[in-house]
C-alpha cells in the first residue's frame, strides 16, 4: 500500500485516485476548484463517466479515498504525487502549461523527503525537465524527489475499465530506480510496462493520439471519394480492417474527431515539430480534414433545404462521443453552431450533454427527449452516435418530422432500412 496524491479532478485524476485507492492504496484528491472538492467531498462525482460514481463511493466509504483543496494536507505525506491537471491549446495551438506550472510549484513547497512526482498529464516533449527545474527551485533544501512521465491512454466513455485494463504502462525516467518503483504501483493490472526515457515517454502519448487522429482523417477522406464514386466506406472500412496490418479500429467516418485530446495534442505536436524545425504537414491536413468534415455535414443539409434560415432543424446528439457529457471540442457543437450561423431554429437532444450545450449555445432549443426534438423538424441530424438513438423508433420519428429528412452524421443507421421507412437518408461516405 502507498500514500499517493492526485493533483487536479479532472477526468483522469477522477478515475485514477478512485482507481488507485480500489487497489488498496491512500490517495488525496487534489484540486484548487473550491466547489468542485466541496461536492466531492459531499459524494457527488461533477462528471458523467459510466461506473465513476459507484468506484468513488466504495472507496470514500472506505475511507482510503479523500478530497482536499489544501496540497499541505496531502502532498507531504505521500510518496508519490501524480499530476493530472488539464493542458488545454492555447491560441497558437502550443499546449497551456499555466496548471502544470503552477502545480509543480505547489509541490515543490510542500515536498518532504523523497517523492516520486508523476507526470500523467499530457506535455510537450521536454516537460519532465520543466517540472523538475519548478519543484527544485520551490522545494525546502532537504527534500529529494525524482519526476517520472507516465502518460495516459484512457478513453473518456469507457476509462473506469480502460484504467483497470491498460493496454500498456509507459514510463519515462532519466532514474530507473524511481521508474521501477512506480512500475510496482501498476504491476497488479498485468499489462506490459515500458520504461523509457523521458522525452520518449512523452513523444509516445502524441504520437498515439496523433496516429489515431489521422486513421479517422484518412477514412473521413476516404469517405468522400465513396460519396463521388459509388463506393460504401461502411463496407470498405470493415474489407481493409480484415487486414492484420491495417486492423479494424479508429476507422469509422463522422463528423469527425472532436474531444478535450485529439485536436489539442495534433495542434501541439504540431505546433512543437515547427518550433524544432521540422514541417509536420500531415498533422496539418489531418486537422483540416477534421474541420472540413463539419462543415460538408451542414453543406449536404444546404444542398437538401436551400437556406436554412428560419428552417426547424433537429440534432441528436451533443457530447464529443457516445457515453460522456463532455462537450469540450465536439463537432456536434460545431455542427449546432453553424446551424445556428445559418439561421435555422434548432433543437437539440442528448441524453447527458444538454446543461453544457445550453450554457454555450443559448440561441438554440433543448428537448426533453429525442422525439419532442423532432417534431415538426424539417431534418433530423445526427451528431453523437449515443445507443439510445441506434434504438430510436425511426417510424415514430417521420411521423413526428414535417419533412422526412435524416442526415447521419455518425452512420448508426442502414441507408436501405431508413430509406424503405420512407425517409430522405444521407450518411457520410455512403455512396450506394
Ligand atoms: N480526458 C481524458 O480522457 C484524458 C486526458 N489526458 C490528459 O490528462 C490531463 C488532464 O485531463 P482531464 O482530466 O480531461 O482534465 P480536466 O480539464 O477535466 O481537469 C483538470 C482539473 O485540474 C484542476 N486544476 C487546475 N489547476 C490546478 C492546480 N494548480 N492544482 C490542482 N488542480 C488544478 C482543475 O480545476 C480541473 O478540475 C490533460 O493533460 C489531458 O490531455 C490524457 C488521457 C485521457
Ligand atoms: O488523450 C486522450 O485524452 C485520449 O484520447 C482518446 O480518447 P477519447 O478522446 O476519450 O475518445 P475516442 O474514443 O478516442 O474518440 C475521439 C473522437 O474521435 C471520434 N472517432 C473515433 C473513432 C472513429 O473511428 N471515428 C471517430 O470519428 C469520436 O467520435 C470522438 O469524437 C484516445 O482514444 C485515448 O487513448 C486517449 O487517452
Amino acid at each position: 500500500m502507498a500514500v499517493i496524491s492526485i493533483i487536479g479532478m479532472g477526468y483522469v485524476g477522477l478515475v485514477y485516485g478512485a482507481a488507485f485507492a480500489d487497489l488498496g492504496n491512500q490517495v488525496y484528491g487534489v484540486d484548487i476548484d473550491t466547489d468542485k472538492v466541496a461536492k466531492l467531498q459531499r459524494g457527488v462525482v461533477p462528471i458523467y463517466e459510466p461506473g465513476l460514481d459507484e468506484l468513488i463511493r466504495r472507496n470514500r466509504e472506505a475511507g482510503r479515498l479523500r478530497f482536499t483543496t489544501d496540497y499541505a494536507e496531502a502532498v507531504p505525506a505521500s510518496e508519490f504525487v501524480f499530476i493530472c491537471v488539464g493542458t488545454p491549446s492555447t491560441f497558437d495551438g502550443d499546449a497551456d502549461m499555466r496548471a502544470v506550472r503552477s502545480a509543480a510549484e505547489m509541490i515543490g513547497r510542500n515536498l518532504r523527503g523523497y517523492t516520486i512526482v508523476v507526470n500523467k498529464s499530457t506535455m510537450p516533449i521536454g516537460s519532465g525537465d520543466l517540472v523538475t527545474q519548478l519543484i527544485a527551485e520551490a522545494k525546502p533544501a532537504e527534500a529529494t524527489f525524482a519526476v517520472v512521465s507516465n502518460p495516459e491512454f484512457l478513453r473518456e466513455g469507457s476509462a473506469v475499465y480502460d484504467v483497470f485494463h491498460p493496454s500498456r504502462i509507459v514510463l519515462g525516467a532519466d532514474d530507473r530506480e524511481a521508474a521501477e518503483t512506480v512500475a510496482e504501483l501498476y504491476r497488479v493490472l498485468n499489462a506490459p510496462i515500458l520504461i523509457t526515457d523521458r522525452r520518449s515517454a512523452e513523444m509516445i502519448k502524441y504520437a498515439s493520439n496523433a496516429i489515431l487522429a489521422t486513421r479517422i482523417s484518412f477514412i473521413n477522406e476516404i469517405a468522400q471519394i465513396c460519396e463521388q464514386l459509388g463506393a460504401d466506406i461502411k463496407v470498405v472500412a470493415q474489407g481493409m480492417g480484415y487486414d492484420p496490418r491495417i486492423g479494424p479500429h479508429f476507422l469509422e467516418a463522422g463528423i469527425g474527431f472532436g474531444g478535450s485530446c485529439f485536436p489539442k495534442d495534433v495542434r501541439a505536436l504540431a505546433y512543437m515539430a515547427e518550433e524544432a524545425g521540422c514541417h509536420p504537414q500531415l498533422l496539418h491536413t489531418v486537422l483540416e480534414i477534421n474541420q472540413d468534415q463539419r462543415r460538408r455535414f451542414v453543406r449536404k443539409l444546404q444542398d437538401l433545404l436551400g437556406s436554412l434560415h428560419g428552417r426547424p432543424i433537429a440534432l441528436w446528439g451533443l457530447s464529443f462521443k457516445q457515453d460522456t457529457d463532455d462537450i469540450r471540442e465536439s463537432p456536434a457543437i460545431d455542427v449546432l453552431r453553424l446551424l445556428v450561423q445559418r439561421g435555422a431554429e434548432v433543437t437539440a437532444y442528448d441524453p447527458v450533454a444538454m446543461p453544457h450545450a445550453a450554457a454555450l449555445v443559448p440561441e438554440a432549443r433543448y428537448a426533453p427527449d429525442p422525439y419532442s426534438a423532432v417534431e415538426g423538424a424539417d431534418a433530423l441530424l445526427i451528431a453523437t452516435p449515443w445507443n439510445e438513438f441506434k434504438q430510436a423508433d425511426l417510424s415514430r420519428v417521420k411521423e413526428l418530422m414535417r419533412t422526412p429528412i435524416l442526415l447521419d452524421g455518425r452512420n448508426i443507421y442502414e441507408p436501405a432500412d431508413v430509406r424503405a421507412l420512407g425517409f430522405v437518408y444521407v450518411g457520410v461516405g455512403r455512396g450506394v
